[in-house]
């Protein structure tokens, strides 16, 4: 069997899947669905039969009694019929949502498990469009478009049955050419597919460059470029049209050539009716019925031509989104995982090397110590591996080489959940989600008390400004806390690890976002933080560096000097260098040896 994910699993498998994973649990309903369709099949049938007794005993021959039994019979049949379409639909409805929940349930449940390498090697407007347009285009095909096939599909053998009891003959020649009219529908189906996976690429384009406009909106305001980045769209949206119309033109131009298919088809059935009727051997009556049911017939066929669509949408759709179902993280829980028990959080690399993927190695045979109480300190040229290295502790990436240990466990050895407890991060541009203060706050322990997160706060020093907000904790910060200001998201964030009071903490110092006033706050609100934890910062603050039991110098993925802030300044190497770019090399030097 394929495997369902490849790019190449057929169109069976895939409807395997579908039917195993989102169908199956919801049969009774389907069963249901399907059988309405099945019983407005029959009733479409008979009520184009009734047309036989209706003209016959109606108009050619009256009878009397007929005037009331023939309408009633019609309007009893018609009203039956209704009720089942109405059945159909409901069903449909609560099953295809249903499908749709599930699938952008479980493919956002596997995008936010996977891996960091994998979410950065992709636009999120990808995994968007997937979400939302492939899940959409699945149901359409797996539901409506599983049971209308079902309907016209005995639609059209209702009408055959009909037309051979009216007249077997007529109804074997017709019969015949039925080949011809599948022929047209196999060709104009291939178009429509490969119109349909055209748009469905564009589609995922469309998403990324909305989103990426969007977020980048201010550097697009600041350098006029709206114009530019409309453009950009339009071109995006011109190439999904241009595939759009295609698939539509398709449909179009498949319109008229079944219609003259048709038109010519009964042309035949006249000639061969009026000959009939000529030698008495066809009603009026049986020949109005063997039009509706023919009528009827190549009706139900162009719908099931139309389906094609829906179901070639719907198989592209189900093989990207199995695709990205299938990801399996990397970055697991071992099968001997143990959870990381509690200690004095001494973090060890041991010649730690890493690459991305098959890129060159960001850092080369790193070791380094970081004890708890000390605060650790990593400086150097931008693009040197600071930011890899500080990945590397909460597993965000394994190394290539080497080890990271956490109290001589190493990371990749103990559960995730375990190691990420133990951790606090503070990143340079603290991420807040739209909610109220105090979820933001809570984030990482939901079921804090309240009492615990204003002291939280207090310790960031961040309570006074939330108190004088007039929701206070109940604040909604906006979008990634855009109603805030940088100095008060990063409190926020603080006050997050004081909640958290991992004794581990990463930090990733902001630059110069701040002004003094406010940096100064933080600064203290950070100090007060550090004290007692496991500190590893990667530092742009220079009373930080100053204050730091040990420097690591990083350059171009290697330690390259360690030390304290007086002795690198005394080794004259490319800390002090960087030190009196900074005006910073001339503090009085107390203190001890310099490594690398
Ligand atoms: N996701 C990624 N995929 C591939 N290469 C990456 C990725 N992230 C970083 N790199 C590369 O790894 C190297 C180290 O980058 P890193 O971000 O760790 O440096 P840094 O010292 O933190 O820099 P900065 O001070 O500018 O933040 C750089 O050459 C960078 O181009």
């Amino acid at each position: 069997m394929t495997d369902p994910a490849a790019p190449q699993a057929t169109n069976r498998v895939l409807a395997a899947r579908i039917w195993r994973e989102y169908l199956r649990p919801r049969r009774n309903r389907l069963v249901l669905a399907m059988l309405s369709a099945a019983i407005i099949a029959g009733l479409s049938a008979a009520l184009v039969e009734v047309l036989k007794p209706a003209v016959d005993q109606l108009i050619t021959h009256p009878q009397p009694g007929a005037l009331v039994r023939i309408p009633l019979l019609i309007a009893a049949i018609a009203i039956a019929r209704g009720l089942f379409q109405v059945l159909q639909t409901t069903s449909i409805n609560r099953i295809g949502n249903g499908v749709v929940g599930d699938m952008q349930v479980r493919l956002f449940g596997k995008l936010v498990r996977s891996d960091l390498a994998r979410l950065r090697g992709a636009h999120s407007g990808s995994y968007v469009s997937s979400m939302l347009y492939d899940a959409t285009l699945i149901r359409e095909a797996a539901t409506s478009g599983l049971v209308n096939y079902t309907r016209e599909f005995l639609t059209v053998i209702g009408a055959l049955v009909v037309m051979f009891r009216l007249d077997w003959m007529l109804a074997a020649g017709v019969l015949v050419i039925a080949p011809v009219a599948s022929l047209f529908i196999r060709r104009f189906s291939k178009k429509t597919t490969k119109a349909a996976k055209g748009a469905m690429g564009e589609t995922s384009n469309l998403s990324t460059a909305i989103m990426e406009s969007l977020d980048g909106v201010k550097i697009v305001k600041m350098e006029n470029r709206e114009a530019y980045e409309e453009g950009r769209v339009a071109e995006v949206i011109d190439r999904r049209q241009r595939h759009l119309i295609k698939g539509s033109n398709a449909k179009a131009m498949a319109a008229p050539a079944t219609e003259t298919f048709g038109a010519l088809v009964t042309a035949c059935v006249f000639a061969y009716a009026g000959w009939r009727a000529g030698t008495g051997g066809m009603t009026a009556g049986a020949f109005t019925a063997f039009l509706g049911a023919l009528a009827m017939a190549l009706q139900s066929l162009r719908q099931v031509a139309n389906l094609q669509t829906v179901f070639s949408e719907g198989f592209t759709a189900a093989r990207r989104l199995f695709q990205q179902l299938d990801v399996e993280p990397a970055i697991v829980d071992p099968a001997d995982a143990k959870v990381l028990p509690p200690g004095e959080a001494t973090i060890v690399f041991d010649n730690v090397s890493f690459a991305y993927g098959d890129n060159a190695p960001a850092l080369h045979e790193v070791s380094l110590q970081a004890r708890r109480g000390e605060t650790v300190a990593l400086v150097g040229p931008s693009g040197g591996g600071k930011s890899s290295l500080l990945n590397l502790i909460p597993r965000f990436y394994d190394v290539t080489a080497g080890a990271v240990t956490i109290d001589g466990h190493d990371v990749r050895g103990v559960t995730l959940a375990s190691l990420r407890d133990r951790i606090a991060l503070v990143t340079q541009e603290p991420f807040l989600f739209d909610d109220t203060i105090r979820a933001n706050i809570a984030y990482a322990r939901p079921g804090a008390a309240e009492d615990e997160i204003e002291a939280a706060a207090r310790q960031a020093a961040a309570h006074d400004f939330i108190s004088d907000l007039p929701l206070g904790y109940d604040t909604l910060v906006g979008e990634a806390g855009a109603r805030l200001s940088g100095g008060q998201r990063q409190r926020i964030a603080i006050a997050r690890a004081f909640l958290k009071d991992a004794p581990i903490l990463l930090l990733d110092e902001a630059t110069s976002a701040l002004d003094t006033e406010s940096e100064a706050q933080v600064q203290a609100a950070l100090e007060r933080l550090m004290a007692g934890r496991t500190t590893i910062v990667i530092a742009h603050r220079l009373s930080t560096v100053k204050d730091a039991d040990r420097i690591y110098v990083i350059d171009r993925g290697r330690v390259v000097e360690t030390g304290t802030h007086a002795a690198l300044v005394r080794h004259k190497g490319l800390y002090a260098r960087l030190a009196k770019a900074q005006d910073l090399d001339h503090l009085p030097a107390t203190s001890p040896e310099v490594g690398a």
